[in-house]
């Protein structure tokens, strides 16, 4: 293992999930890719490596310190060669108008001097679509889909070109699709002459992966853009298409099985998270953890990790917070969005704290926030990306962890297959 040095590609990323579905795309299009937590310490030892996805928590934080974090993973990144940085937002738009998507992306543009910056959550592999501006989350508009009732950032507007212009500083514009199919020169084009009129960022268009690749080549011209796994993948293959990254996978550094017992905890209350635990039902004990009592104190989850004790010698278990949009709504009328979101993060990471004392080396987790509570108690400083669960999640092992050796499954909300916590156990060895 040596220091990350002359990076091709620097990213940060506003949640850990996030995080690793990037790490995941990279791989996967051909950079040798490390996601670290947080922003590394010097003496962290990281493979040799081209792209490296600094893994923040700033998607939900107060929007100053959601620019000061990322700011200072940007310095970090520049200072090990990295001539491009990606700022990783969720592929719907996850964010409110507050921010944190317009004032991170407005600090990291001032320091880069770029005059126009392009902005894409399309992920076509996962259904995120961008056209006319407006992004489609499999066939419907985002308004129109679960993330209206998202407990943490209801998205009500499917218009991306007003939602970024509600959060930044600078005039938001639109590079269309038709713009997009007559190829690079074209984009380049309009966004000189968008930047020309003083528009500072330009919401682009894509719904196919082919437009992505357009992307890519056009946002390496720059030194930041804004998006999702998509616009990654744009510039991955835009890298390794010019040589500036050699491909390679991951996989031989994965080999060595960690083995032993394994749980899933799943705080997430997306509409596939729900699907995916009543699935797990049907081959796993699954514990609901009530959420009243989680906010009134640590006994709930004392009395979950005495629940898993007994379970975790015959195989693997699971452990919900998660409930119904109206249930999330009652709870958050009686107590708080933040205060419920925050205790019952906090009860997750006492809970993973637990477990892994019990010997749980594989885990999986569902929700960013709630794999940013938990992969923080932890103390894990990075990871190396392995085999790939599902679009977007990818089996992850632990570097530099205080614990030994371990595998974890960061999975987003809205990701994987109704059978997503035994596809991930199956390839978690
Ligand atoms: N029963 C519940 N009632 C209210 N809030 C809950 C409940 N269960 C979990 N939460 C909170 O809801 C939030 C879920 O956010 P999280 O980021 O973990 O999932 P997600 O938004 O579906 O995933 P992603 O950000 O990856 O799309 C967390 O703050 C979590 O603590
Ligand atoms: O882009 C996505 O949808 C995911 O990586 C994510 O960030 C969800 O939290």
């Amino acid at each position: 293992m040596t220091r990350a040095g002359n990076l091709s590609l620097g990213c940060i990323a506003d949640d850990y999930t996030g995080a690793s579905d990037l790490a995941n795309t990279l791989t996967r299009a051909g950079l040798r890719t490390v996601q670290t937590i947080g922003v590394p310490a010097d003496d962290l030892a990281l493979p040799e490596v081209d792209a490296v996805v600094v893994s923040l928590k700033s998607r939900s934080i107060e929007a100053g310190l959601a620019v000061t974090r990322s700011r200072a993973a940007e310095a970090w990144l520049r200072g090990r060669g990295a001539k491009h940085i990606l700022f990783k937002i969720c592929s719907t738009f996850d964010s409110t108008d507050a921010g944190n998507i317009g004032p991170v992306m407005d600090a990291l543009r001032a320091d880069s001097s770029d005059a126009i910056v392009l902005v894409t959550p399309a992920f076509p592999e996962t259904g995120r679509t961008v056209y006319q501006g407006n992004l489609f989350v499999g066939s419907v508009p985002l308004n129109e889909s679960p993330l209206k009732d998202h407990p943490l950032n209801p998205m009500h507007d499917s218009n991306l070109v007003r939602v970024l212009a509600r959060q930044s500083t600078t005039k938001v514009g639109l590079v269309d699709l038709a713009t997009l199919s007559r190829g690079a020169d074209a984009v380049r084009a309009k966004l000189a002459e968008l930047a020309q009129s003083g528009i500072g960022a330009a919401i682009v268009d894509a719904v196919f992966d082919r437009d992505l690749e357009t992307i890519g080549q056009v946002a390496l011209d720059h030194r930041l853009s804004v998006g999702a796994s998509g616009i990654g993948l744009g510039l991955a293959r835009a890298l390794v298409a010019t040589s500036k990254a050699k491909p390679d996978t991951a996989d031989a550094m994965l080999a060595t099985p960690v083995g032993g017992p394994a749980a899933c905890l799943a705080g997430s209350c997306s509409q596939a998270t729900l699907r995916q635990i009543a699935n797990a039902e049907k081959v796993m004990p699954v514990l609901h953890l009530d959420p009243e009592q989680v906010i009134a104190g640590r006994d709930e989850a004392r009395r979950a990790l005495t629940w898993a004790k007994d379970q975790l010698g015959s195989g693997p278990i699971l452990i919900a917070s998660s409930s119904t949009p109206d249930e999330v709504a009652a709870l958050q009328s009686r107590h708080g969005r933040d205060a419920a979101g925050h205790a019952i993060e906090q009860a997750m990471a006492d809970i993973a704290e637990g477990l892994v004392q019990s010997g749980v080396h594989r885990l999986v987790v569902a929700g960013g926030e709630t794999s940013g509570a938990v992969v923080d108690r932890l103390g894990i400083p990075g990871f190396l990306v392995g085999a790939e669960i599902a679009a977007g999640v990818p089996v992850l092992r632990a570097v530099g962890a205080k614990n030994g050796e371990m595998v974890l499954a960061l999975k987003s909300g809205n990701f994987g297959g109704p059978e997503f916590f035994s596809d991930a156990l199956a390839l978690m060895t």
